[in-house]
């Protein structure tokens, strides 16, 4: 029988583990770090990889991946969908310059309901959606590489420049974090027969517990709503990480999570096709069939 394509994630948790490099990251907490790393998940007929060894708050990833879309930077269009993974960037800002210990909840009640305190403290610099959809160039004209790539996929669908790309050097230092999934390349195979519309990922650097299983279910459906955009079923999802580490505070997590056996992935249906790459709305996925084992929380590394 095949194996399940999740081992591909648990084999990775353990040879990082074992085999990892122990050293103290950026964030202070440290990390078993490991280069390089390649996943493959099958797209097909509806299939959405989202983990079931822990319970994945799939939608939590998509409304991420959607603001990204949007070309948004600032958390408050992400507070008001309720999800708080990227608050303690700007709330981190915000003490440091203020010295007022403020507690998270009630600076994002602050970001949510007041606009102006908004604008000058909820936004994350220009992140992915503004290279996305608004990269500023050298001749200072705006690009916008969702669009494009959107269209070469339409006119031009044996290319190998269909790539959207974050790292923008020139602004690395105005970002509240460097981008992690930096490039996205995709490709159609069976042109002339049976076109499927794939995507290869390289991040460049992953939390292995708590990062990897929003990006792999977020590119995915990432796939999934291009793929209908462009008329073509979605293929594969390739995963590449450069520097793909677990967090010293995850080791007892991922060694539970190791430890479960997988079930099938859940089924994706996008219920109404979108006017347009920016029409997508989480009320638009519809996800069957999952049945995950008990969640397991842990703290992320500021
Ligand atoms: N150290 C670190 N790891 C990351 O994965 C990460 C960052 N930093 N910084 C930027 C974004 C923010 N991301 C995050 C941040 C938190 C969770 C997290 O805590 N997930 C919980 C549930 C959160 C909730 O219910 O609100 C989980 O169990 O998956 C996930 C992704 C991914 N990225
Ligand atoms: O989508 C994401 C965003 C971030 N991460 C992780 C990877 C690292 O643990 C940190 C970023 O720290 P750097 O020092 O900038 O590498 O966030 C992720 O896994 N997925």
């Amino acid at each position: 029988m095949a194996r399940h394509p999740e081992t591909q994630y648990l084999d990775l948790l353990e040879r990082v583990l074992h085999t990892g490099d122990k050293r103290i990251d950026r964030t202070g907490v440290g990390t078993f770090s490991s280069l390089g790393a390649m996943m493959r998940f099958d797209l097909s007929d509806g299939d959405f990889p989202v983990f079931t060894t822990k319970r994945v708050y799939w939608k939590l990833a998509v409304k991420e991946m959607i603001w990204f879309l949007t070309g948004d930077t600032n958390i408050r269009p992400l507070l008001a969908e309720g999800v708080r993974i990227w608050s303690d960037w700007p709330l981190a800002t915000y003490r440091r310059q203020t010295g007022e210990q403020i507690s998270q909840q009630a600076f994002e009640s602050r970001i949510l309901n007041d606009e102006s305190f908004a604008r000058k403290w909820g936004d994350l610099g220009p992140v992915y959606g503004k290279q996305w959809r608004a990269w500023v160039a050298a001749d200072g004209r705006t690009y916008d590489q969702v669009a494009t790539l959107i269209n070469d996929l339409r006119t031009n669908p044996s290319s190998r420049r269909l790539i959207f790309h974050a790292w923008n050097v020139g602004e690395l230092s105005s970002m509240a974090l460097a981008p992690c999934h930096m490039v996205y390349q995709f490709h159609v195979s069976g042109i002339g027969s049976q076109p499927r519309l794939n995507l290869m990922v390289f991040q460049r650097s992953c939390d292995l517990f708590l990062g990897l299983p929003f990006n792999i279910c977020q590119q995915a459906a990432l796939v999934h709503m291009i793929a209908q955009q462009v008329g073509m079923p979605a293929g594969e999802l390739v995963w590449s990480g450069g520097d793909v580490h677990i967090y010293s505070n995850h080791v007892e997590q991922v060694t539970e999570q190791m430890a479960r056996e997988p079930r099938p992935f859940p089924k994706l249906t996008l219920l109404r096709r979108a006017a347009d790459i920016n029409d997508f709305k989480i009320g638009d996925f519809q996800v069957s069939g999952y049945d995950p084992h008990a969640p397991i929380a842990g703290d992320v590394a500021v």
